[in-house]
């Protein structure tokens, strides 16, 4: 019994730290506001040219990733700036490979996106 108590309370423990560490991201990168938007508008647009199952569980799997990408990205800016804050090409490098993961995530995001979206757009246009 008090062990469930402690495995729930554990769950719940971390549950919070990681919303927390959502908001931090949201709240001092730039780049993951973007990306939020981009969610929305591409749940709009699934919405609006009704994208069928296959189809939304590909978006949200690939605008889960891009998300994902932006998160350790950030993360791993926050460990380099807090144990190697001087400036470096080692630490540059690592900064830079990190952000080409969020590149790689995006360009598969829009890449889907347009596979799923465009035969949509021109069967409502023409
Ligand atoms: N300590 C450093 N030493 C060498 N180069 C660095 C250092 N810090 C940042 N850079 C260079 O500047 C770029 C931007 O780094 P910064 O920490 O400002 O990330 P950011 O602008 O928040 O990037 P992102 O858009 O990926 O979140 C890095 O990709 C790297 O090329």
């Amino acid at each position: 019994m008090s062990s469930d108590y402690q495995e729930i309370k554990n769950k719940h423990v971390g549950l919070g730290y990681a919303i927390k560490g959502l908001k931090y991201a949201l709240h001092h990168e730039i780049n993951m506001r973007v990306h939020l938007m981009m969610m929305i508008l591409v749940i709009g647009c699934g919405i609006f040219l009704n994208v069928n199952a296959i189809e939304w569980v590909l978006l949200i799997l690939t605008i889960g990733l891009v998300v994902m990408a932006e998160l350790f990205n950030t993360a791993i800016e926050l460990i380099l700036d807090y144990l190697a804050p001087e400036w470096h090409s080692a630490v540059g490098t690592i900064k830079d490979v990190a952000a080409g993961a969020v590149l790689v995530a995006s360009l598969l995001a829009m890449v889907v996106g347009i596979i799923i979206f465009m035969p949509k757009i021109i069967t409502l246009l023409f």
